[in-house]
């Protein structure tokens, strides 16, 4: 049994209730309890994991979002930053699933974030959950 947080972006609310859909799904299908904190936006994730971890309440964290890239570089500093900050937790043994999306438009996301679809969501609980088995192990 683990305790699972769900950290949230809610910069495309529509988009990001298909992610939660699929990565609660997994989490309570593979026996876990979960909750979710939300904040603005994919920039945020990574701080908010590193927050929550302090509290020791968590054995396990999935990081959801999407960035949709628009007309300017900021699309690649919000994808790229947001993916390297949750890369910087797992290096330092924080158990992070990355299910952040970083798409063209909107039709690519929907894709992705459809739990009957790719279930990204669902994949990324189902990562953080590997890296926890991975580290009770060791
Ligand atoms: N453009 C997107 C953002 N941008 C917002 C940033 O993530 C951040 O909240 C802001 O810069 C304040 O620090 N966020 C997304 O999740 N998706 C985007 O497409
Ligand atoms: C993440 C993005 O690229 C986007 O939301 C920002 O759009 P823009 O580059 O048009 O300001």
């Amino acid at each position: 049994m683990a305790h699972v947080l769900i950290a949230e972006a809610r910069f495309y609310a529509h988009l990001n209730d298909m992610l939660l859909d699929g990565a609660r799904a997994a989490i309570e299908a593979a026996g876990h309890s979960h909750e979710t904190v939300t904040v603005p936006g994919a920039l945020e994730l990574p701080g908010a994991i590193a927050l929550a971890a302090e509290s020791g309440k968590y054995d396990a964290f999935v990081a959801l979002g999407v960035v949709i890239r628009g007309e300017t570089y900021h699309f690649e500093i919000v994808a790229g930053e947001s993916a390297r900050g949750l890369m910087a937790l797992t290096m330092d043994t924080i158990a992070v699933g990355n299910g952040i999306l970083t798409v063209e438009n909107e039709a690519q996301a929907i894709v992705r974030a459809d739990p009957k679809q790719a279930n990204k969501g669902g994949g990324a609980a189902e990562a953080a959950l590997a890296l926890m088995e991975l580290k009770r192990r060791f």
